[in-house]
């Protein structure tokens, strides 16, 4: 069986080289054949999974990097059904292997994909936004939460903490810095065609297929990736000084007990804004946007888990 392996060597600040050669090792000890394929520049692997998967074979198609990598590989595949999906986690945040119980150390996650015992058929979330479509499979965003995601594409601080093993800490550090920043805005969310909310002084809305997001953040605990659905949190109404309280508790999941914390389900969402926000997907920026079609897809991604 051939393994085809699209590897993001500049991920978690250059350590998905490394994390490379050591899967490299454990391939030959294992005599397995396999097509390997480095990304680069941003969103080659978007380019790379489509070459791979246009000639409409089935076959396991591997991501090596963190969530941006998994989205931009998602991103190319051409039909969904023809692939089976593994991943070996070599970002900062790695919010995509929390739900699915993926092993986070390279040979193990590998050891996972060669012998598996376990699958899943997930659903991914579609965005639609100018004329463009793409595919999310942890979660997207608009305001605050990807104006975060924005200025960690280009923080030094990230290289920093990433470098000291505290990569982690990215996302809090930068947090605090948006909050200063943000300006609140009212948004109007229409979901699945009968229901239109509106919340005044909106901090952010996000729109979860996976519970966990920005590093470890479970802003939609009861998310699941196996449900022909997405989950909605809806930050509002708060002061500046308000906003840390729900953000902390959100690493357990506890925030949902606050005001100005809202959360629903739906299959499908239009969302308007009257001043352009950022807007996110799995950590990517998709620039800054006042319209959104969020929905999910109906197609599912067969997925090797973890037990
Ligand atoms: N060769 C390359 N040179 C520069 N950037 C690249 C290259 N290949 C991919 N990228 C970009 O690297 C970015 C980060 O990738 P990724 O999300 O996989 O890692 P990460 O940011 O360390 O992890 P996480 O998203 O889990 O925090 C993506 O925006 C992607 O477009």
């Amino acid at each position: 069986m051939m393994y085809y392996f699209i590897v993001n060597p500049k991920a978690r600040s250059n350590r998905g080289m490394r994390i490379w050669d050591v899967v490299e090792k454990e391939l030959k000890k294992e005599q397995v054949s396999y097509e390997v394929y480095f990304t680069e520049y941003p969103h080659h692997a978007t380019d790379l999974a489509r070459v791979v998967t246009e000639g409409g074979d089935y076959l396991t198609l591997v991501a090596i990097g963190g969530d941006g990598t998994v989205n931009e590989v998602l991103n190319g595949v051409v039909r969904l059904e023809q692939i089976t999906f593994g991943y070996i986690p070599a970002g900062s945040s790695n919010d995509f292997i929390r739900d699915l119980h993926l092993p986070v150390n390279p040979v193990e996650a590998l050891h996972n994909i060669l012998h598996p015992k376990y699958y899943k058929n997930i659903h991914l979330g579609q965005i639609i936004y100018a004329d463009t479509r793409r595919r999310f499979a942890v979660s997207s965003g608009i305001g605050f939460d990807a104006a975060i995601c924005h200025e960690a594409l280009k923080s030094r601080l990230k290289n920093f903490l990433n470098r000291i093993k505290l990569g982690k800490l990215t996302y809090m550090g930068i947090a605090f810095h948006q909050i200063v920043l943000c300006k609140p805005e009212l948004l109007t969310l229409h979901i699945d065609g009968c229901k239109t909310f509106q919340f005044p002084r909106t901090l952010f809305l996000a729109a979860m297929n996976c519970s966990y997001e920005g590093g470890g953040y479970r802003f939609c605990p009861k998310a699941s990736p196996e449900r022909e659905a997405l989950d909605f949190c809806i930050v509002h109404g708060l002061h500046k000084w308000e906003v840390p309280i729900p953000l902390l508790a959100a690493k357990k999941g506890h925030h949902t007990r606050f005001k100005g914390v809202d959360t629903l389900r739906c299959r499908k969402a239009r969302i308007h804004v009257d001043t352009p926000l950022a807007v996110h997907i799995d950590g990517e920026s998709c620039g800054f946007q006042t319209d959104l079609d969020i929905e999910c897809s109906k197609e599912t991604l067969r997925i090797i888990a973890g037990c």
